[in-house]
Protein backbone atom coordinates (compact mmCIF):
# COMPACT_ATOMS: atom_id res chain seq x y z
CA UNK A 1 0.00 0.00 0.00
CA UNK A 2 1.66 3.36 -0.86
CA UNK A 3 2.65 5.92 1.98
CA UNK A 4 0.24 8.74 1.60
CA UNK A 5 3.18 11.02 1.97
CA UNK A 6 4.65 9.98 -0.92
CA UNK A 7 4.92 12.21 -4.40
CA UNK A 8 7.24 10.70 -7.21
CA UNK A 9 9.51 12.91 -9.96
CA UNK A 10 7.52 15.60 -11.45
CA UNK A 11 5.78 15.10 -14.78
CA UNK A 12 4.76 18.00 -17.28
CA UNK A 13 2.35 17.67 -20.20
CA UNK A 14 2.97 19.88 -23.14
CA UNK A 15 0.18 20.36 -25.48
CA UNK A 16 0.74 22.00 -28.91
CA UNK A 17 -0.15 21.13 -32.48
CA UNK A 18 3.22 22.02 -33.88
CA UNK A 19 5.98 19.13 -33.10
CA UNK A 20 8.31 22.25 -33.81
CA UNK A 21 6.80 23.94 -30.67
CA UNK A 22 7.24 20.53 -28.85
CA UNK A 23 10.32 20.35 -29.05
CA UNK A 24 11.46 23.50 -28.26
CA UNK A 25 9.83 23.37 -25.29
CA UNK A 26 10.68 19.39 -24.34
CA UNK A 27 14.23 20.98 -24.32
CA UNK A 28 13.70 23.86 -22.21
CA UNK A 29 11.97 21.85 -19.60
CA UNK A 30 14.56 19.15 -19.65
CA UNK A 31 15.88 18.70 -16.26
CA UNK A 32 12.46 19.59 -14.29
CA UNK A 33 10.61 16.34 -14.78
CA UNK A 34 9.18 13.60 -17.15
CA UNK A 35 7.66 15.06 -20.10
CA UNK A 36 5.03 14.01 -21.97
CA UNK A 37 3.34 15.78 -25.43
CA UNK A 38 0.53 15.40 -26.88
CA UNK A 39 -0.59 16.92 -30.34
CA UNK A 40 -4.24 17.49 -30.27
CA UNK A 41 -6.43 18.65 -27.55
CA UNK A 42 -8.28 14.85 -27.84
CA UNK A 43 -4.62 13.27 -27.43
CA UNK A 44 -4.04 15.95 -24.33
CA UNK A 45 -7.54 14.28 -22.75
CA UNK A 46 -6.61 10.95 -23.28
CA UNK A 47 -2.64 11.33 -21.56
CA UNK A 48 -4.51 13.00 -18.56
CA UNK A 49 -6.80 10.04 -18.35
CA UNK A 50 -3.65 7.65 -18.48
CA UNK A 51 -1.69 9.74 -15.60
CA UNK A 52 -2.40 13.38 -14.57
CA UNK A 53 0.68 15.41 -14.80
CA UNK A 54 1.89 18.01 -12.34
CA UNK A 55 1.67 21.18 -14.76
CA UNK A 56 0.17 21.16 -18.33
CA UNK A 57 1.54 23.61 -21.23
CA UNK A 58 -1.16 24.45 -23.26
CA UNK A 59 -1.21 25.73 -26.83
CA UNK A 60 -4.47 28.25 -26.82
CA UNK A 61 -4.94 28.24 -30.89
CA UNK A 62 -5.37 24.41 -31.86
CA UNK A 63 -7.67 22.45 -35.14
CA UNK A 64 -10.53 21.24 -33.26
CA UNK A 65 -10.31 21.23 -29.84
CA UNK A 66 -8.68 24.20 -28.23
CA UNK A 67 -6.53 24.74 -25.76
CA UNK A 68 -9.37 26.51 -24.13
CA UNK A 69 -11.61 23.35 -24.56
CA UNK A 70 -9.08 21.54 -23.03
CA UNK A 71 -8.65 23.81 -20.12
CA UNK A 72 -12.61 23.82 -20.11
CA UNK A 73 -12.38 20.22 -19.70
CA UNK A 74 -9.54 19.79 -16.70
CA UNK A 75 -11.53 22.30 -14.54
CA UNK A 76 -15.09 20.49 -14.95
CA UNK A 77 -13.04 16.89 -13.71
CA UNK A 78 -12.51 16.09 -10.01
CA UNK A 79 -9.33 14.70 -10.60
CA UNK A 80 -7.61 17.68 -13.05
CA UNK A 81 -9.00 20.54 -11.68
CA UNK A 82 -5.97 21.24 -9.54
CA UNK A 83 -3.57 20.65 -12.23
CA UNK A 84 -2.09 24.36 -13.49
CA UNK A 85 -2.22 24.88 -17.08
CA UNK A 86 -0.07 27.53 -18.81
CA UNK A 87 -1.39 28.86 -21.55
CA UNK A 88 1.94 29.17 -24.47
CA UNK A 89 0.31 31.33 -27.58
CA UNK A 90 1.53 33.46 -30.35
CA UNK A 91 -1.88 35.51 -29.65
CA UNK A 92 -0.72 38.06 -26.95
CA UNK A 93 -3.22 40.25 -26.90
CA UNK A 94 -4.56 41.74 -23.66
CA UNK A 95 -8.23 40.40 -24.44
CA UNK A 96 -6.64 36.81 -25.09
CA UNK A 97 -4.47 37.15 -21.65
CA UNK A 98 -7.36 38.08 -19.56
CA UNK A 99 -10.07 35.34 -21.31
CA UNK A 100 -7.25 32.88 -20.53
CA UNK A 101 -6.59 33.45 -16.92
CA UNK A 102 -10.15 34.10 -16.11
CA UNK A 103 -10.84 30.76 -17.28
CA UNK A 104 -8.41 29.41 -14.68
CA UNK A 105 -5.33 29.33 -16.16
CA UNK A 106 -2.18 29.53 -14.13
CA UNK A 107 0.03 31.79 -16.06
CA UNK A 108 0.29 33.01 -19.81
CA UNK A 109 3.73 32.99 -22.19
CA UNK A 110 3.66 34.65 -25.38
CA UNK A 111 5.35 33.05 -27.96
CA UNK A 112 8.17 33.81 -29.47
CA UNK A 113 9.52 32.65 -25.59
CA UNK A 114 12.83 32.69 -23.67
CA UNK A 115 13.38 29.08 -22.75
CA UNK A 116 14.90 29.87 -19.27
CA UNK A 117 11.99 31.80 -18.67
CA UNK A 118 9.14 28.85 -19.56
CA UNK A 119 11.07 26.80 -17.45
CA UNK A 120 11.38 29.52 -14.52
CA UNK A 121 7.32 29.96 -14.74
CA UNK A 122 6.76 25.74 -15.15
CA UNK A 123 9.12 25.57 -11.34
CA UNK A 124 7.13 27.87 -9.62
CA UNK A 125 4.16 25.97 -10.81
CA UNK A 126 6.02 23.18 -10.38
CA UNK A 127 5.85 24.19 -6.40
CA UNK A 128 2.56 26.04 -5.94
CA UNK A 129 1.08 22.37 -6.76
CA UNK A 130 3.49 20.43 -4.49
CA UNK A 131 2.21 22.68 -1.94
CA UNK A 132 -1.17 22.39 -2.86
CA UNK A 133 -0.78 18.74 -2.96
CA UNK A 134 0.95 18.35 0.76
CA UNK A 135 -1.89 20.44 2.20
CA UNK A 136 -4.39 18.45 1.10
CA UNK A 137 -2.68 15.18 1.90
CA UNK A 138 -1.72 16.74 5.42
CA UNK A 139 -5.33 17.30 5.66
CA UNK A 140 -6.20 13.60 5.21
CA UNK A 141 -3.50 11.94 6.95
CA UNK A 142 -2.80 10.80 10.74
CA UNK A 143 0.01 13.07 12.25
CA UNK A 144 1.60 9.97 14.77
CA UNK A 145 1.32 6.70 12.15
CA UNK A 146 0.76 8.42 8.52
CA UNK A 147 -2.42 6.61 7.70
CA UNK A 148 -5.85 8.04 6.63
CA UNK A 149 -7.87 10.17 9.21
CA UNK A 150 -11.01 10.22 10.59
CA UNK A 151 -12.02 13.04 7.69
CA UNK A 152 -10.69 10.48 5.04
CA UNK A 153 -12.15 7.44 6.70
CA UNK A 154 -15.47 9.29 6.55
CA UNK A 155 -15.47 10.25 3.11
CA UNK A 156 -14.41 6.78 1.89
CA UNK A 157 -16.91 5.22 3.89
CA UNK A 158 -19.76 7.50 2.09
CA UNK A 159 -18.11 6.88 -1.44
CA UNK A 160 -17.68 2.99 -0.72
CA UNK A 161 -21.79 2.39 0.81
CA UNK A 162 -22.99 4.36 -2.19
CA UNK A 163 -21.11 1.98 -4.72
CA UNK A 164 -22.03 -0.94 -2.41
CA UNK A 165 -26.22 0.01 -2.38
CA UNK A 166 -25.84 1.14 -6.52
CA UNK A 167 -24.00 -2.20 -7.27
CA UNK A 168 -25.28 -4.26 -4.29
CA UNK A 169 -22.10 -5.75 -3.38
CA UNK A 170 -20.88 -6.59 -0.04
CA UNK A 171 -19.60 -4.36 2.52
CA UNK A 172 -17.19 -4.46 6.19
CA UNK A 173 -16.06 -1.65 8.19
CA UNK A 174 -13.56 -3.73 11.20
CA UNK A 175 -12.64 -1.61 13.79
CA UNK A 176 -9.73 -2.68 16.21
CA UNK A 177 -9.31 -1.37 19.47
CA UNK A 178 -5.86 -1.85 21.61
CA UNK A 179 -6.55 -4.52 24.89
CA UNK A 180 -5.83 -2.68 27.70
CA UNK A 181 -3.55 0.34 25.89
CA UNK A 182 -4.50 2.57 29.20
CA UNK A 183 -2.26 0.12 31.47
CA UNK A 184 0.67 0.32 28.64
CA UNK A 185 0.89 3.71 28.42
CA UNK A 186 1.19 3.88 32.56
CA UNK A 187 3.63 0.87 32.61
CA UNK A 188 6.12 1.77 29.82
CA UNK A 189 5.05 5.42 28.98
CA UNK A 190 3.61 7.62 26.54
CA UNK A 191 6.04 7.32 23.76
CA UNK A 192 6.47 3.61 23.86
CA UNK A 193 2.55 3.86 23.27
CA UNK A 194 2.91 6.26 20.16
CA UNK A 195 5.83 3.39 19.00
CA UNK A 196 2.88 0.77 19.50
CA UNK A 197 0.17 2.46 17.44
CA UNK A 198 2.88 3.14 14.56
CA UNK A 199 3.08 -0.72 14.33
CA UNK A 200 -0.01 -1.61 14.39
CA UNK A 201 -0.76 0.64 11.98
CA UNK A 202 1.79 -0.79 9.97
CA UNK A 203 0.22 -4.65 10.76
CA UNK A 204 -3.13 -3.35 9.57
CA UNK A 205 -1.70 -1.89 6.33
CA UNK A 206 0.04 -5.27 5.76
CA UNK A 207 -2.98 -7.40 6.14
CA UNK A 208 -4.75 -5.85 3.27
CA UNK A 209 -3.72 -6.64 0.25
CA UNK A 210 -6.33 -5.11 -2.01
CA UNK A 211 -6.24 -1.54 -3.41
CA UNK A 212 -9.71 -0.33 -2.51
CA UNK A 213 -9.25 -1.16 1.05
CA UNK A 214 -8.73 1.84 3.56
CA UNK A 215 -6.81 1.80 6.78
CA UNK A 216 -7.28 5.06 8.80
CA UNK A 217 -6.92 6.21 12.58
CA UNK A 218 -10.53 6.12 13.85
CA UNK A 219 -8.86 7.92 17.17
CA UNK A 220 -6.76 7.49 20.43
CA UNK A 221 -5.89 4.04 20.24
CA UNK A 222 -8.76 2.90 17.74
CA UNK A 223 -8.83 1.98 13.83
CA UNK A 224 -10.50 1.28 11.28
CA UNK A 225 -10.48 -0.72 7.75
CA UNK A 226 -12.95 -0.37 5.17
CA UNK A 227 -13.05 -3.37 3.24
CA UNK A 228 -15.24 -3.00 -0.22
CA UNK A 229 -16.67 -5.80 -1.80
CA UNK A 230 -15.73 -8.00 1.12
CA UNK A 231 -18.54 -10.59 3.45
CA UNK A 232 -18.21 -11.30 6.45
CA UNK A 233 -15.92 -14.45 5.86
CA UNK A 234 -13.41 -12.22 3.87
CA UNK A 235 -13.99 -9.68 6.81
CA UNK A 236 -13.02 -12.43 8.94
CA UNK A 237 -9.90 -13.32 7.08
CA UNK A 238 -8.60 -10.22 7.21
CA UNK A 239 -9.01 -10.08 11.26
CA UNK A 240 -7.61 -13.05 11.50
CA UNK A 241 -4.47 -12.33 9.03
CA UNK A 242 -4.42 -8.74 11.38
CA UNK A 243 -4.49 -10.44 14.88
CA UNK A 244 -1.48 -12.92 13.92
CA UNK A 245 0.30 -9.80 12.12
CA UNK A 246 -0.03 -8.51 15.85
CA UNK A 247 0.63 -11.57 17.59
CA UNK A 248 4.23 -11.55 15.49
CA UNK A 249 5.68 -8.35 16.62
CA UNK A 250 5.57 -10.05 20.31
CA UNK A 251 5.29 -6.87 22.43
CA UNK A 252 5.88 -6.94 25.97
CA UNK A 253 2.90 -6.03 28.06
CA UNK A 254 2.16 -6.98 31.42
CA UNK A 255 -0.97 -6.48 32.22
CA UNK A 256 -1.97 -9.45 29.17
CA UNK A 257 -3.12 -12.85 30.09
CA UNK A 258 -0.35 -14.01 27.29
CA UNK A 259 2.20 -11.46 28.23
CA UNK A 260 2.16 -9.65 24.89
CA UNK A 261 -0.35 -7.18 24.00
CA UNK A 262 -3.21 -8.00 22.01
CA UNK A 263 -6.07 -6.39 20.12
CA UNK A 264 -10.01 -7.12 19.55
CA UNK A 265 -11.39 -6.62 16.63
CA UNK A 266 -15.40 -6.10 15.56
CA UNK A 267 -16.40 -5.93 12.12
CA UNK A 268 -19.98 -4.77 10.88
CA UNK A 269 -20.73 -5.56 7.19
CA UNK A 270 -23.75 -5.56 4.96
CA UNK A 271 -23.58 -8.67 2.58
CA UNK A 272 -25.72 -11.47 1.26
CA UNK A 273 -27.08 -12.31 4.46
CA UNK A 274 -28.39 -8.68 5.34
CA UNK A 275 -31.60 -7.99 4.46
CA UNK A 276 -31.03 -5.51 2.21
CA UNK A 277 -30.45 -7.51 -0.12
CA UNK A 278 -33.24 -8.81 -0.44
CA UNK A 279 -34.55 -5.67 -2.33
CA UNK A 280 -35.70 -7.36 -5.35
CA UNK A 281 -33.60 -5.44 -8.81
CA UNK A 282 -36.63 -4.18 -10.14
CA UNK A 283 -37.63 -1.79 -6.84
CA UNK A 284 -33.67 -0.49 -7.25
CA UNK A 285 -33.26 3.65 -7.62
CA UNK A 286 -30.34 6.06 -7.12
CA UNK A 287 -29.50 5.18 -3.69
CA UNK A 288 -30.19 9.17 -1.77
CA UNK A 289 -27.80 10.86 0.40
CA UNK A 290 -29.84 10.19 3.68
CA UNK A 291 -29.37 6.10 2.93
CA UNK A 292 -26.00 6.61 2.36
CA UNK A 293 -25.54 8.38 5.70
CA UNK A 294 -27.67 5.35 7.32
CA UNK A 295 -25.63 2.37 5.64
CA UNK A 296 -22.29 4.29 6.80
CA UNK A 297 -23.63 4.73 10.13
CA UNK A 298 -25.06 1.17 10.39
CA UNK A 299 -21.74 0.00 9.37
CA UNK A 300 -20.04 2.09 11.94
CA UNK A 301 -22.40 1.10 15.11
CA UNK A 302 -22.68 -2.69 14.34
CA UNK A 303 -18.53 -2.70 14.00
CA UNK A 304 -18.56 -1.04 17.44
CA UNK A 305 -21.36 -2.94 19.44
CA UNK A 306 -19.05 -6.16 17.75
CA UNK A 307 -16.14 -4.01 19.45
CA UNK A 308 -17.44 -4.16 22.47
CA UNK A 309 -19.15 -7.81 22.63
CA UNK A 310 -14.88 -8.67 21.63
CA UNK A 311 -14.02 -7.04 24.69
CA UNK A 312 -16.56 -8.77 26.81
CA UNK A 313 -16.26 -11.51 25.83
CA UNK A 314 -12.61 -11.91 27.11
CA UNK A 315 -10.86 -9.34 24.41
CA UNK A 316 -8.10 -10.53 21.97
CA UNK A 317 -10.36 -11.86 19.01
CA UNK A 318 -12.43 -10.70 16.45
CA UNK A 319 -16.75 -10.67 16.23
CA UNK A 320 -18.73 -10.67 13.67
CA UNK A 321 -22.19 -8.91 13.21
CA UNK A 322 -24.11 -8.07 10.35
CA UNK A 323 -26.49 -5.01 9.75
CA UNK A 324 -30.01 -6.36 9.32
CA UNK A 325 -31.77 -3.90 8.60
CA UNK A 326 -33.46 -2.87 5.22
CA UNK A 327 -31.71 -0.10 3.41
CA UNK A 328 -34.32 3.42 3.00
CA UNK A 329 -33.60 5.14 -0.31
N1 LIG B 1 0.41 6.67 23.75
C1 LIG B 1 -0.78 7.06 23.30
N2 LIG B 1 -1.88 6.72 24.01
C2 LIG B 1 -3.08 7.09 23.56
C3 LIG B 1 -3.22 7.80 22.36
N3 LIG B 1 -4.55 8.00 22.14
C4 LIG B 1 -5.23 7.42 23.19
N4 LIG B 1 -4.33 6.87 24.05
C5 LIG B 1 -4.58 6.19 25.31
O1 LIG B 1 -5.33 5.00 25.10
C6 LIG B 1 -5.93 4.64 26.37
C7 LIG B 1 -7.31 4.09 26.13
O2 LIG B 1 -7.78 3.62 27.33
P1 LIG B 1 -9.19 2.90 27.52
O3 LIG B 1 -10.18 3.53 26.58
O4 LIG B 1 -9.49 2.88 28.96
O5 LIG B 1 -8.98 1.45 26.94
P2 LIG B 1 -7.93 0.31 27.31
O6 LIG B 1 -7.04 0.69 28.45
O7 LIG B 1 -7.23 -0.03 26.02
O8 LIG B 1 -8.83 -0.87 27.77
P3 LIG B 1 -9.70 -1.85 26.86
O9 LIG B 1 -9.99 -1.13 25.57
O10 LIG B 1 -10.93 -2.13 27.63
O11 LIG B 1 -8.86 -3.07 26.62
C8 LIG B 1 -5.90 5.90 27.22
O12 LIG B 1 -4.96 5.75 28.25
C9 LIG B 1 -5.45 6.99 26.27
O13 LIG B 1 -4.68 7.98 26.88
C10 LIG B 1 -2.04 8.16 21.66
O14 LIG B 1 -2.05 8.81 20.61
N5 LIG B 1 -0.85 7.76 22.16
Amino acid sequence: MPHLLDSGPASLLIVDDDITVVQVLAKALAGIGSIRYALSGADALRLLEQEPPDVVLLDAHMPGMSGFDVLGAMRAHPQWEDIPAIFVTSDTSQGMEEEGLAQGAADFIGKPFHPAIVAARVRTQLRLKRALDRLRQLSSIDALTGIANRRTLDETLLRECKRSQRSRTAIAVLMLDVDHFKRFNDTYGHGAGDDVLVQIARALERSSNRPADLVARYGGEEFTMVLPDTDGDGAMAVASTLMANVAQLKIPHSASATGFLTVSIGIGCFDKASDHWHQAPSDFREPSTTSTLVCAKALLATADQALYAAKQAGRARAILERCNQVMPS
